[in-house]
């Protein structure tokens, strides 16, 4: 098992440049590739990214490019582009063949694949992994105890590389070997924290909200194991835990978005004023077109697409998820799932 020295990252937004300082924080050299020359010129100059992650001062050990040749011989990458961007970026770099680590979130337009299946394609000799978990970029820059799940396709024996680079005491990697469901918790979690926010902005309670994680996470569930993803991976840090993080506070731009989408604002408007992503807005419809084609219920995600199309407002989305009839709880394909 050869020792990892080398590690970048691919994306200088807030979950990037806060992995960057996580990494550096043991005095490793960090390389973050921005798509911005701004971005670059303050890493590089003020040790700062002013318009993702103004919030922290950056170490000095965190040096940025634009050139995309800079990182092809390193050993690991973290890809932490906005989910849409993956394809287009990860193209752009020349042949890579270490570890391949994506901390995006979201499901590509057009062609319904997860990270995971997009770059595989554009970087087909690198060893991919998952990292996802419940984690606001602003507290693992500032060094808050944060857990994820990191989901290896190499197995253990990459397991082990990748922890001894990443874990820190306040930064806990868990193993796990599903990157489906890696994958799905955090794409489909950003939906259902868009459902939170418009109970949020709609004034209609914590009992709503919690009913609704609950629910959601069933959606999430339903998804998942027809998508062959564990069950046991969805109820973990990545899929239940990110769910629990994302739809409870208004740290969250999913969750923030649907505050302002349940206090009446125009969906259109709030989507192209925006310089920072809000992926659950992008991975509805796929989700919504994925679920419909494999004939999987989806109501809550189903509710959000309309609303983000302008098809309903935020009350006729929560009535018409009010009226839907009453049914057992637990469908007899998640009880009947193998222990
Ligand atoms: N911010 C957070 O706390 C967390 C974010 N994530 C995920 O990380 C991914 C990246 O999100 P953030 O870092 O928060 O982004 P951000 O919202 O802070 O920044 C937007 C990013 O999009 C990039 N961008 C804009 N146009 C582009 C283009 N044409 N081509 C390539 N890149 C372009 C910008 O350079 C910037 O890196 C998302 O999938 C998100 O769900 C995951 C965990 C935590
Ligand atoms: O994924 C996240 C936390 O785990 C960040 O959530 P938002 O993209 O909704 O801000």
């Amino acid at each position: 098992m050869s020792k990892i020295s080398t590690v970048g990252v691919i994306g200088a937004g807030a979950w990037g440049t806060a992995l960057a300082q996580m990494l550096a924080s043991d005095g490793r050299d960090v390389l973050i590739w921005a798509f911005e020359e701004d971005v670059v010129t303050g890493i590089n100059d003020e040790h700062r990214n002013a318009t993702y992650l103004p919030s922290a001062h950056l170490s000095e050990k965190i040096r940025a490019s634009s050139d995309l040749a800079d990182f092809a011989n390193l050993d690991v990458l973290l890809a932490v582009t906005p989910a849409q961007h993956l394809d287009r970026v990860m193209s752009g770099l020349p042949q890579f063949s270490g570890d391949l680590v994506l901390c995006c979130k979201g499901i590509e337009k057009g062609t319904n694949r997860l990270m995971a299946e997009v770059a595989r394609d554009a970087c087909p000799n690198a060893t991919l992994a998952v990292l996802s978990g419940p984690t606001f970029a602003h507290e693992v820059a500032a060094g808050l105890p944060t857990a994820v799940t990191l989901a290896c396709e190499g197995g253990e024996e990459q397991w082990e590389r990748l922890s001894e680079a990443v874990a820190r005491t306040e930064f806990r990697p868990y193993y796990s070997d599903d990157i489906v469901g890696a994958e799905i918790g955090g794409s489909v979690k950003n939906v259902l924290a868009i459902a939170c926010g418009v109970v949020d902005g709609m004034e209609l309670g914590q009992n709503a909200r919690a009913s609704l994680i609950a629910r959601g996470f069933a959606e999430m569930l339903r998804f998942g194991l027809a998508r062959g993803a564990q069950a046991e991976t969805l109820s973990g840090l990545c899929g239940l835990g990110d769910l629990v993080l994302t739809c409870s506070s208004t740290s969250s731009r999913n969750f923030s978005l649907g505050t302002a989408l349940g206090q009446g604002e125009d969906p259109v408007g709030l989507m192209a004023n925006r310089r920072t992503v809000a992926e659950g807005a992008h991975t509805a419809p796929v989700l919504q077109g994925i679920a419909h084609d494999m004939g999987i219920e989806m109501p809550i995600t189903g509710a959000v697409c309309a609303l983000l199309e302008g098809k309903v407002t935020a009350s006729q989305m929560v009535d018409a998820l009010l009226a839907r009839p009453l049914k057992q709880e637990v469908p007899e394909e998640i009880s009947e799932q193998p222990r």
